[in-house]
């Protein structure tokens, strides 16, 4: 038998979620995820859908990702799914930023690492992860194929015009600053998904695709190819998230750093982990804010206000980039779970050709739905994202 099945590691700044798929059907082995890593207490838990498809849980001290991946291998272990089976055909991994070099998946030898490494500074709470995840892999399995599969490829054909800031164009070339964009497999996956929940091609339609998770994106994909993206030079760029503040004034920094007398490591910890949603309001999670307003509190209230406003903001602009618009899908955790924002997001957009029916809203499930009412001018879909399946796909696709 030849080998078939691809690992695939999504190293998030304190998590690992992981599949094992059988890519002669793209069938699902196993899957889990190890949370709260290097907090007191840390999570994992693993659904062996090979063997029963009963889930397993552990909680206890899991210090770094090095810690997690060897967790992770030891569970799939317990199921003959271990990484030292022959059928472990390729390992994939999630790379959050890969600049503007990157724009395929690709075979990671020690250049690559070197380039991944070097682009650090740049995402400082994901690139340490994802190197750390692949390294680990390495040790464990030498001979395998490991494929790098990159948060910013997709974004990297925006023009110019939307990748570029207005600034002094030395300086910026020197130090590489420019908009990347990031959760580009996510946006990748949705728009075409959106496009065929359409019952169209990807090249015939144009998306605008909202990957609200804890952190959280907008992209406008015109035919397939993304056009513009809210994050920028990292993933502190655009919406409210759960603890990044998103778009405001850089003045801000020179002026906490003048007037505030902090350092630049303190401001960069608050605007990272401090703000959005839990900074305004003490919650980062949609659920928590969502019962507290439910109960009348009114700083959950404000939070829940401002990040509309902002997802809002980014819908109007890319109907302006895009000028005409097929489609708004909303994707990841609070994307595709809370109907609340989904609702607020989109009302009073009618004008525009965008509407949400309640009754299509308030449905759960994990199929791609359309939640807009028949004859909507544009419709509004929850496309739920699969990072994981597509990082599979392109991983097995690169190291075949
Ligand atoms: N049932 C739900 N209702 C509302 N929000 C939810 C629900 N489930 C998850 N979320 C939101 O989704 C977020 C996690 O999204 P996810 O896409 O998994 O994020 P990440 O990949 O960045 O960790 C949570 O912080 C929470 O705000
Ligand atoms: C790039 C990014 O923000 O990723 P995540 O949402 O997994 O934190
Ligand atoms: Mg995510």
């Amino acid at each position: 038998m030849t080998a078939s099945r691809v690992l695939v590691l999504n190293s998030g700044s304190s998590s690992v979620k992981y599949q094992l798929l059988d890519m002669r059907d793209s069938s699902r082995l196993a899957v889990g995820l190890v949370e709260r890593i290097g907090e007191r207490v840390s999570r994992l838990k693993h659904t062996p859908l090979a063997a029963g498809g009963e889930s397993r849980e552990w909680t206890g001290a899991i210090p770094d990702h090095d810690a997690a991946l060897k967790a992770v291998a030891a569970e799939l272990a317990k199921d003959g799914l271990g990484l030292d089976s022959p059928e472990l055909a390729a390992i994939g991994h999630r790379v959050v930023h890969g600049g503007k070099h990157f724009t395929e998946p690709t075979v990671i030898d020690d250049a690559v690492l070197a380039e991944i490494e070097r682009l650090i500074p740049v995402a400082p709470l994901h690139n340490p992860a994802n190197l750390t995840g692949i390294r680990t892999a390495q040790a464990l399995r030498p001979d395998l194929p490991q494929v790098a599969v990159f948060d910013t490829a997709f974004h990297t054909t925006m023009p110019e015009s939307a990748a570029r800031y207005a600034i002094d164009v030395e300086t910026a070339d020197r130090h590489r600053i420019r908009r990347y964009g990031f959760h580009g497999t996510s946006h990748a996956y949705v728009s075409r998904a959106t496009a065929k929940l359409l019952g169209k091609a990807p090249e015939e339609v144009n998306v605008i695709v909202l990957h609200l998770g804890n952190g959280a994106s907008a992209s406008a994909v015109r035919g397939g190819k993304c056009v513009d993206t809210s994050m920028g030079l990292t993933p502190l760029e655009g919406l409210v998230m759960g603890t990044r503040s998103g778009d405001m004034d850089p003045a801000v920094i020179f002026h906490l750093a003048r007037v505030g007398e902090m350092s630049i490591e303190e401001i960069d910890t608050l605007l990272n982990k401090k703000s959005g949603l839990i900074g305004l309001c003490g919650d980062n999670d949609m659920r928590e804010i969502r019962r507290r307003i439910d109960e009348g509190d009114e700083r959950a209230q404000l939070a829940f206000d401002i990040y509309i406003h902002r997802l809002k903001k980014y819908i109007g602009a890319y109907y302006a980039v895009l000028g005409r618009v097929d489609a708004i899908a909303f994707t990841a955790g609070v994307g595709e779970n809370a109907a609340p924002v989904r609702k607020a997001a989109v009302a009073g957009l009618e004008q525009l050709g965008p509407a949400v029916d309640a009754e299509l809203n308030a449905v759960r499930g994990d199929a791609p739905r359309l939640i807009s009412p028949a004859g909507a001018r544009v419709a509004v879909a929850v496309v739920p994202t699969d990072e994981e399946l597509e990082i599979a796909t392109q991983t097995w696709a690169t190291a075949g």
